[in-house]
């Protein structure tokens, strides 16, 4: 992830090791634009509010951990890529969070959708999307998935296997349909990212390879399929990427197979998605590129390379998910036991302990993922402690944010909000510990609406079906 390289490294003049890229801030209280969502601010008394709401109020009213979304935020950014990137379609990544009501939002700002589950297509379908506007992903789609988008009118199945034509193939001839697809290519691209969100080079699980081959291959077979109407050709390098060189290197070596295909078939393929994978602002360090610049860049690199070839500019589209949601959501967490650990050499850490954890965010234990946070509920005037926030699971990889300088005054009962929290975390969480998964709480102009439900321990037993059993 984004700060892997120097985790090890410490700083020598403070009390607690810090990794050398975070820098002791001159106000802790500070909140760092480029990391919270746009409605956040510090009111007057210190207290931190998210598009009007107090964390204090949201706190007593729906509890902690919960995860907030500033709407506004998420709306905002959804028009500025859609608009960014006028003439093409931007499909948001609906992996990185979704529920109805932020399918309705898309749906509003005229944004199309990408699914990569049953789970996620019915949502997206109960939540107003046109299925037209619907891509559907997937490295081991089922019977089931494929019947539903078919049946559905789903806009685009992205094929990943020479298995799921031959399935798509069989449905299609069942159903008495025809199935618009684009072909999944590895583009041998090794993205600047952390190994397991990384998705062009050659030895993972998607997408047919360009270099040996099978992307071809594939391309011929859905273009004679009878069933099938091939529109086109989609590349996704990875995730959380800064480095926009693997994006331009993904778009020669797709747009080169383009000018293949039609070296060999006389005929031009009408799109080209080169999927998602922006990186966000996690850490003060992390510079995103904008919408716009990523836009100007894309287009021009598609132009040159289409000129090249004589090929006519494609339809395009990209799969932003994290760069939409993530820097809308704030996850705000309780503290419970602060506790200093002696380190040796006179070095200590101070551990926080919150009342969330690695069943809500598992990103840190999973990429080395990292995080900032602030408190939340108060300013302080202490000196900053470099601390770490850590969760109630019985793992000592169970951190949230591994290294932060937070007031030396912290203390139990007092508020963290862990801002860049919207994508990849609710939806990621898990049930680990039997812990129930917290709410997700839109907040506009002073207004909260749940959106996603506290689930309770009653949830979860409804599933135990011993308990069942017994009680019947
Ligand atoms: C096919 C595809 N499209 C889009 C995305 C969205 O990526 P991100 O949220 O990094 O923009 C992903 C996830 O990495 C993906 O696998
Ligand atoms: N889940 C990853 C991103 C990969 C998404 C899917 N291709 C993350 O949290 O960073």
């Amino acid at each position: 992830m984004t700060h892997m390289h120097v985790a090890g490294a410490i700083h020598a003049d403070v009390a607690s090791p810090a990794p050398v890229w975070l820098t002791r801030p001159d106000d802790v209280n500070e909140l760092t634009t480029k990391l919270w969502s746009s409605n956040t601010k510090r009111e007057e008394d210190g207290v931190i509010s998210i598009a009007g709401v107090r964390v204090t109020d949201l706190a007593e009213q729906v509890g902690t951990p919960v995860y907030v979304l500033d709407e506004d935020d998420f709306r905002t950014r959804a028009r500025t890529w859609r608009e960014a990137f006028a003439g093409w379609t931007v499909y948001y990544a609906s992996k990185a969070f979704i529920s109805t009501v932020v399918a309705r939002w898309l749906a509003e700002e005229g944004l199309s959708v990408d699914v990569a589950s049953l789970g996620e297509l019915t949502v997206a379908l109960r939540g107003g999307v046109d299925p037209a506007r619907i891509a559907h992903h997937g490295n081991n789609k089922s019977d089931a998935e494929l019947r539903v988008s078919l049946t559905s009118g789903v806009g685009r199945i992205v094929v990943d296997s020479s298995d799921e034509i031959t399935r798509l193939e069989r449905l299609c001839a069942e159903l008495g349909v025809t199935a618009k697809v684009m072909v999944r290519v590895t583009t041998g691209v090794e993205a600047h990212t952390h190994e397991y969100i990384a998705t062009a080079h050659e030895d993972q699980k998607f997408g047919f390879s360009i270099g040996g081959g099978q992307a071809l291959v594939a391309l011929f077979r859905c273009q004679n399929s009878p069933h099938l109407d091939l529109v086109g050709v989609h590349s996704h390098i990875g995730s959380q990427i800064f480095d926009t060189n693997g994006f331009e290197v993904a778009a020669r070596r797709t747009l080169k197979l383009f000018a293949q295909f039609r070296e060999a078939t006389g005929q031009e393929l009408p799109e080209l998605d080169l999927g998602g994978g922006f990186g966000i602002a996690y850490t003060k360090e992390d510079t995103p590129s904008s919408a716009a610049d990523l836009a100007a860049g894309l287009r021009e690199i598609v132009r040159h390379e289409c000129a090249g070839y004589g090929l006519n500019v494609p339809r395009l589209s990209i799969e932003p998910g994290r760069a939409l949601i993530g820097p809308a959501g704030t996850a705000l967490y309780r503290v419970g036991t602060v506790k200093p650990v002696e380190l040796g050499s006179g070095f200590s850490r101070r551990y926080l302990s919150v009342d969330g954890g690695m069943s809500d965010n598992i990103r840190p234990a999973l990429y080395a993922a990292e995080y900032s946070a602030a408190l939340a509920n108060r300013v302080s005037d202490a000196e900053p402690v470099i601390s770490r926030v850590v969760g109630v699971h019985c793992e000592g990889g169970d951190i949230l944010v591994r290294n932060e300088f937070l007031p030396g005054d912290t203390g139990v009962g007092d508020l963290l909000a862990v801002p860049a929290s919207g994508a990849y975390s609710r939806a990621m969480a898990s049930n680990y510990n039997h812990t129930p998964r917290p709410p997700v709480v839109a907040v506009n102009h002073g207004r909260i609406t749940t959106i996603l439900r506290r689930e309770t321990l009653d949830d979860l037993l409804a599933l135990d079906a011993g308990l069942e059993k017994s009680e019947s």
